[in-house]
């Protein structure tokens, strides 16, 4: 089919789109962050000191809140001391909101880009289409891309550029998706099969298509993609409310700690001022996380974004870390999904041309690859029936369900019926009807599955009865590499299922050769969703991969459903993320997204609370120092700091600066090798929690030394 692709549109250099798609991909590989990133974010970083934002947020809310009360106390009774701690407060909201800022900011750049690819698209609609219909009546109309409606048919040729997402219905076209997916190769999208569906904003190279419009304006691919990378339709996900539930109850019990400290205090002769008790409040809750999780959640969806993969909910992002069961489509996810018919292999005392002839006339109206694949090759036989033949005659299209496709028609007198389909579906129709089955056709079938190939049998039913004449040979190819990446998977604790509407020997064949641990064959959509239930009913989290519309149930079913970009729409609506690449084995860097997210998250909490325990020691004995009865507290000050207020004052810019300090690491996220979740815990507690603990203890101590220099404190 390659050969479509006139040769200058392959040059290497690639249309603009493309080339800035990988640029602002290469931009963000790796997710360090450029210094001036958190310059240009601090605008949207104040911005966000809106009290409806902060709210979004309780720990920094409370931080918020508190910077407002020490400053009013400054105005009242200026001093030093509470100059300083009021504009460090204010600079811990900034500092937490330009985390989020930086995060969000990455993907602007990006949403830029994508909206001047969706332009202003202009579309070629057509008043009506219909199959067959003469091409030269088309009755054509030039709308803005904007209007165009589900069910709309528009015709792209090459150098147009698809105005909406929808489903090729005629035509087979190679297509430069790079403004897109920022992969410059070309694809091929055609009618009928599972590589229908077209993206608007993408570009038509050669050929012509019809496409039918499946979604609503505002609502395409290229909407939601924008929409995501710029975190507007961001929503918590179950895992991050949890965590932040938590840490509001950690708020409100540090709240009631400190007030119920200051009459305490009073008692003992040693009453606090807002600013000490406010200072003391901030380094008690758990401000470090309060700051990151946000920018964490963004940076994950931002992380899979840069693999090519749009999650199209937070949910399956985190999932995806847990997920311990893969279930793949055979044909197109597995294999390269190219099926094409290699041979015709008739039963005995029939000949070839014959079975040839059959099989073209059941295939006219099949506008699967597969169809299309046999009329090519009996046409080799010198056989070329046109629609003419058909006086009185119906197509039978093919559906996964009944797994046959054929022609009901009265041919030169006689009344035919034929089909082509899965063995199975094919021997049961016969034998209703009637004839008998050689043992010969299993044979048949038998020696082509075996080798990987799907068998077609082809059976007739006419004047002289209904009987098998012999089978197409489809052949695929499994694609390159998949085994090695299987082996991945295992290594990572994730079982692969290959399920496939293909007969369990062609299934057997594929599985072997791919290194899948398990297969299901002849499965109907059904039993695909069945599968994924049964598996979810075993406390298994299960993840999808497939493209077909016969795959749209199990995605949408599956905890992660990954569609492929070559797929259906059908396939891609149901399912809750979108692999650019098409590429099946997606799923393992899918995982370690997802893993990262969990681990970054965790192992940032565990800083963030182990941090809060330190800063106790130098605030507390601060507090008490000078005052009779308290002397024991004094022994808390191990950190020999130099005053009371200058113990106070390197706390909080300590807390603030921590969360600069941990920007990146949000972002980048935590690294990660596949181990096992014990010695991933072990190693985080470790690393995080005795970092957590000792990290204070040095800065703290620091920022006092210098500190202690400024006058007033
Ligand atoms: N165009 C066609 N005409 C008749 N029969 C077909 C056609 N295409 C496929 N079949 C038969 O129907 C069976 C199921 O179809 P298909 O393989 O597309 O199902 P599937 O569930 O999508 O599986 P897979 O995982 O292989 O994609 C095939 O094994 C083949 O025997
Ligand atoms: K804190
Ligand atoms: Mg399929």
């Amino acid at each position: 089919m390659l050969h479509l692709v006139p040769e200058q549109d392959t040059a290497p250099q690639g249309p603009a789109p493309a080339r800035a798609a990988r640029r602002r991909r290469r931009q963000v590989a790796g997710g360090a962050i450029d210094p001036k990133q958190l310059i240009t974010s601090l605008p949207d970083a104040v911005r966000k000191l809106h009290p409806r934002v902060m709210v979004r947020n309780p720990v920094m809310f409370v931080v918020e809140v508190g910077a407002v009360l020490t400053t009013l106390s400054a105005v009242l009774a200026p001093s030093v001391f509470a100059w300083l701690i009021s504009g460090w407060l204010w600079l811990t909201v900034v500092f937490a909101n330009l985390a989020e800022a930086v995060a969000e900011g990455r993907g602007k750049a990006q949403a830029e880009s994508l909206r001047r690819t969706r332009g202003a698209l202009v579309a070629r609609r057509l008043r009506t289409w219909r199959v067959g219909i003469d091409r030269r009546d088309w009755d054509e109309q030039r709308v803005p891309a904007a209007d165009l409606r589900p069910q709309d048919f528009v015709v792209v040729e090459a150098g147009g550029v698809v105005p909406g997402d929808g489903e090729v219905v005629e035509g087979v076209a190679a297509v430069d998706e790079s403004a897109v997916t920022g992969e410059s190769a070309p694809v091929i999208r055609e009618a009928g099969g599972d590589r229908s569906g077209v993206t608007g904003g993408t570009t038509v190279l050669s050929d012509r298509i019809v496409v039918r419009i499946t979604s609503r304006p505002g609502h395409t691919f290229l909407d939601r993609m924008i929409a995501l990378v710029e975190g507007t339709t961001r929503q918590k996900t179950p895992n991050e409310l949890a965590l932040n539930i938590l840490l509001a109850c950690l708020t409100v019990i540090f709240i009631l700690a400190v007030v119920s400290l200051q009459p305490m205090a009073a008692w003992a002769g040693a009453s606090q001022t807002i600013t000490v008790l406010v200072a003391l409040l901030v380094t008690l809750i758990p401000t470090t996380i309060g700051a990151l999780l946000s920018a964490i959640g963004i940076a994950g969806m931002d992380r899979l974004v840069q693999r090519n993969v749009l999650a199209l909910s937070g949910r399956a992002v985190e999932a995806a870390g847990d997920v311990n069961t893969l279930l793949l489509d055979k044909t197109g996810t597995i294999t390269l999904g190219d099926r094409q018919a290699a041979s015709f292999v008739p039963v005995q005392g029939v000949t070839q041309e014959l079975l040839a002839d059959a099989a073209q006339l059941a295939s006219l109206a099949d506008e699967t690859p597969e169809g299309r694949s046999v009329v090519a090759l009996s046409q080799r036989y010198g056989i070329q029936h046109t629609d003419a033949d058909f006086t009185h005659g119906r197509f039978v299209p093919f559906s996964a369900q009944t797994r046959m496709s054929g022609a009901d028609f009265a041919f030169r007198d006689d009344f035919c019926r034929i089909r082509k389909g899965a063995g199975a579906a094919v021997t049961d129709w016969v034998l209703r009807r009637g004839g008998r089955v050689p043992a010969e056709a299993g044979w048949i079938t038998d020696s082509i599955a075996a080798g990987g190939g799907t068998p077609l049998l082809v059976a007739v039913e006419d004047r002289g009865g209904a009987r098998v004449l012999g089978a197409v040979h489809l052949k695929d190819v499994v694609k390159p590499g998949i085994a090695e990446r299987f082996a991945d998977l295992r290594a990572m604790g994730i079982k692969t299922v290959m399920i496939t509407g293909d007969n369990p020997l062609t299934a057997r064949a594929i599985a072997e050769e791919a290194g899948v641990d398990d297969f299901l064959a002849e499965a109907t959509p059904e039993d695909k969703l069945a599968r994924i239930r049964q598996e979810q009913a075993g406390g298994n989290l299960v993840a999808m991969t497939g493209d077909g519309t016969n795959d749209a149930p199990a995605l949408a079913q599956a905890d992660v459903g990954v569609a492929m970009n070559t797929g259906t729409s059908a396939a891609k609506e149901a399912g809750n993320m979108v692999d650019l690449d098409s590429n099946p084995t997606k799923l393992i860097e899918i995982v370690e997204v997802g893993k990262q997210l969990l681990i970054t998250r965790g192992a940032l909490t565990t800083f963030s609370i182990c941090n809060d325990v330190a800063k106790y020691f130098a605030i507390v004995p601060a507090m008490f120092s000078g005052v009779a009865g308290y002397e024991g507290l004094e022994k808390l000050n191990i950190m020999g700091l130099h005053s009371s207020t200058s113990a106070i004052a390197s706390a909080i810019v300590f807390n603030a600066l921590v969360i600069v300090a941990l920007i990146p690491l949000a972002l980048r996220g935590v690294r990660y090798a596949p181990s096992s979740a014990h010695a991933l815990l072990r190693r985080n507690l470790r690393v995080y929690g005795l970092g957590g603990l000792v990290a204070p203890f040095l800065g703290i101590k620091l920022i006092d030394l210098l500190i202690q220099f400024v006058p007033g404190i």
